[in-house]
């Protein structure tokens, strides 16, 4: 392990200095798309408009054909589209592809300088992020970059999930992790095909009636995420890095999208990814805090401005923990309603959004 002392020290002469705070700008919705499917790319300004980050995806769900269209496609709108506030991140290919390579020093090298992070997929170990964070840096430095990229961790194999607090603090470089409910489900040999959310046969259910043992059971299906997402927003929190949902498959199903969008924010993620532009609107809104919510933190952080003692609001106790909850509802909706005047408006905040 690298000497504490060492550790914002930049890994190659010339590269620029490591941040010390994650930056944490509105991110919902990270929004894939494939930068060589031209539809994609005409929605793209559309997109941008309503999307938090807009992610160039390389990876997986782009045919091995379109490999170098893609990359080459996401250099161009790196260079031709105004982004606005809006953030681009790209999900490279895995570090033992023949595209790892190649993805990185073209990226950085033609748009290092609009690039805000590079999620790298199927991330086992610190071993993964320090290979990754050398590289970047030698890459920074001979392409003259004074901001430092940001590396994002995707969390998808039963080794990932184990070492996930050592991939946290890996690097000053780690800006947060996603979780991929496919590919760690296809690596732990759990027996689903389904691409995040329930399913029928994880449930558990209520002893049988003694005075009627013949009566239907009561069931309820229960969340077989929950365990690594706790696991990954921990490791996230202790470090100063921001956790999100993954990928949620079953496009039509917005109900159920919904509902695993929810119980990860209500765990601690920041957002989730949106792979189709209807999930866009269910992550916008599911990651924006409840209105009601919002207002009633308001109403104990003026009614205990310094957040000390204990005190009754609307018969509910609050004390200092309740306040610290309050005042991260209250956060949060502060920096959405700078950004979206609707918001602001249900907040009951003034918007500095044009
Ligand atoms: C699912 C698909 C095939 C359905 O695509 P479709 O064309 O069949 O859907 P549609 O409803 O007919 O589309 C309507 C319109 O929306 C457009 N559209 C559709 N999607 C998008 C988009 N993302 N961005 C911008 N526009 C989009 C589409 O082109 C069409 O445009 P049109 O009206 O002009 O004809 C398509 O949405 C898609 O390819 N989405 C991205 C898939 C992707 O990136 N997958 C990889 C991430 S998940 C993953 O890797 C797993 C993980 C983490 O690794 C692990 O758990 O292990
Ligand atoms: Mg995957």
């Amino acid at each position: 392990m690298r000497s504490p002392r060492d550790f914002y020290k930049p890994l190659a002469v010339g590269a620029p200095e490591p941040l010390r705070e994650i930056p944490f700008p509105p991110s919902r919705m990270i929004h894939f798309f494939d930068a060589s499917n031209e539809k994609m790319v005409a929605r793209l300004p559309d997109t941008i408009a309503k999307a938090d980050i807009v992610l160039g995806n390389l990876e997986d769900a782009v045919p091995v054909d379109r490999k170098e269209a893609a990359r080459d496609g996401l250099v161009k709108v790196g260079k031709t589209i105004d982004l606005g506030d809006t953030q681009l991140w790209t999900r490279v290919n895995s570090l033992e592809s023949p595209w790892f390579l190649d993805d990185l020093t073209t990226l950085v090298s033609e748009i290092g300088d609009v690039l805000d992070v590079v999620m790298v997929p199927k991330i086992e170990g610190p071993w993964d992020i320090h290979y990754v964070d050398r590289l970047l840096a030698q890459l920074e430095a001979r392409a003259g970059l004074t901001k430092p990229l940001l590396v994002h961790a995707l969390l998808e194999t039963a080794q990932g999930v184990a070492h996930v607090e050592e991939i946290a603090a890996a690097s000053p470089r780690m800006q947060g992790m996603s979780f991929g409910p496919a590919d760690l489900a296809a690596s732990r040999r759990m027996k689903t095909t389904r691409v995040g959310g329930g399913h029928p046969g994880y449930l558990s259910m209520s002893d049988p009636d003694p005075d009627n043992p013949d009566a239907p059971r009561i069931t309820a299906q229960q969340d077989p995420w929950h365990y690594s997402i706790a696991r990954m927003v921990d490791a996230c929190t202790m470090n100063g890095l921001l956790p999100f949902y993954g990928p949620f498959g079953d496009i039509k199903d917005v109900a159920a999208c919904e509902a695993q969008f929810r119980a990860a924010f209500l765990l601690g993620c920041v957002g989730s990814w949106s792979l189709h532009p209807v999930q866009i609107d269910i992550a916008k809104k599911v990651f924006s805090p409840d209105p009601a919510e919002v207002l009633f933190a308001k109403k104990v952080i003026e009614a205990i401005p310094d957040g000390r003692g204990v005190h009754m609001i609307d018969g509910k106790m609050q004390d200092d923990a309740t306040w610290k909850q309050c005042k991260v509802m209250v956060d949060l909706a502060e920096q959405l309603a700078a950004k979206d005047p609707a918001l602001a408006e249900a907040y009951g905040f003034e918007s500095s959004a044009a």
